[in-house]
């Protein structure tokens, strides 16, 4: 069954149009993430999903139903915000459960979903605790809790973990993928970090400008990237774009070679200077300035002895090189 259809969506803000024409579906189950850059409308199509916006044109439809005149609360989706939005004045415990208390759900029905998710969420020795007596990373477990004892048909998660420092966040993340697993919940997560989307989605769909760039799988988008766009946003170091490269491209494209794919050879059809040197520890990045003036970056597995100003080069399989137009196109 499909959880949410989404069919021609338009937004705008006064002349300014943020959403334009988008369609794509997230089946029962699924993860899916919303990915693109700053600006590009990855907020407000998740609140047009959850009612809080309205769409200019399209239809939002929720479990085979139209929602488009339905209020958020009587949507079925439960939202994560970045910024927790926790009460205060309320226990861990209370705040998981005050939304369950002003739909007036029975006492019972009340603390058997709190104490579920509380265990869920690791939080047992926190319930009686104040927000403010928590870490960032206990803070959004609470959010989290909060969304699952409504028992959505749809989680809606905007951004949850861009408030925690990096370690914080690779947990948060793990618990999340964790927490998919164990609920088989329907979830739309949006986000600008491309290893967030690449870990956690089952889809990804990339937003550019309000428009859908590609929708597929993190491998699918990886290997065959529509697009200069796709494939410079997702991988990390992000991919090389050469308009002067060993292999012909049409007037005005580029090669894109990504740089894992990059190999140090006694002799390469690339060669270039080193201008920088990142060891990460396990593995270690080369900046270089190749002979016709451009910036690359090479990622070599493992340690690696090469130094600053170093003449190297490097040659790379013709099948692992992208071909794209001047407007950024991919050529095949
Ligand atoms: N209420 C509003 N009124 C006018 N313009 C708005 C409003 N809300 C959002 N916008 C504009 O719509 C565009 C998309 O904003 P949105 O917040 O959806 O982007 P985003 O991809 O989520 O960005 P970020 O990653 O920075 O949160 C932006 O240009 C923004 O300025």
């Amino acid at each position: 069954m499909t959880a949410l259809t989404l069919s021609n969506i338009h937004k705008s803000f006064g002349k300014v149009e943020v959403l334009s024409d988008v369609s794509l579906t997230v089946e029962e189950g699924e993860f899916v993430v919303f990915v693109g850059p700053s600006g590009c409308g990855k907020s407000t199509l998740l609140r047009v999903i959850a009612g809080l916006e309205d769409a200019t044109s399209g239809t939002v439809e929720i479990g085979g139903e139209i929602v488009n005149s339905t209020p958020p609360a009587k949507r079925g989706i439960a939202m994560v915000f970045q910024s927790y939005a926790l009460y205060p004045h309320l226990t861990v415990r209370d705040n998981m459960g005050l939304g369950l208390k002003q739909e007036k759900q029975p006492k019972s029905v009340i603390k058997e979903r709190v104490d579920a998710a509380v265990q869920m969420l690791d939080l047992a020795s926190y319930a009686d605790r104040h927000p403010s007596d928590l870490s960032g990373g206990q803070r959004q477990r609470v959010a989290i809790g909060r969304a699952i004892v409504r028992q959505p048909k749809l989680f809606l998660f905007d951004e949850p973990l861009s408030n925690l420092d990096a370690a914080l966040r690779m947990n948060t993340r793990i618990e999340i993928a964790a927490l998919h697993r164990k609920l088989s919940a329907s979830m739309i997560y949006v986000t600008h970090d491309q290893t967030e989307a690449m870990t956690l989605a089952d889809k990804i769909v990339v937003l550019r400008d309000g428009r859908v760039e590609q929708v597929g799988s993190p491998m699918e988008l990886y290997n065959n990237p529509a697009n200069r766009f796709v494939a410079g946003f997702l991988g990390a170091p992000a991919m090389n774009f050469l308009a002067h490269g060993p292999l012909p491209v049409a007037d005005g494209g580029t090669l894109g070679i990504r740089p894992e794919h990059l190999r140090l050879t006694p002799e390469g059809r690339l060669t270039g200077t080193v201008t920088h040197v990142e060891r990460l520890g396990g593995d270690t990045n080369l900046l270089v300035r190749t002979e016709a003036n451009e910036a690359i970056t090479v990622r070599l597995f493992g340690q690696d002895s090469t130094e600053v100003g170093a003449t190297i080069a490097l040659d790379f399989d013709d099948h692992a090189a992208f071909r794209f137009d001047l407007q950024g196109q991919r050529l095949r």
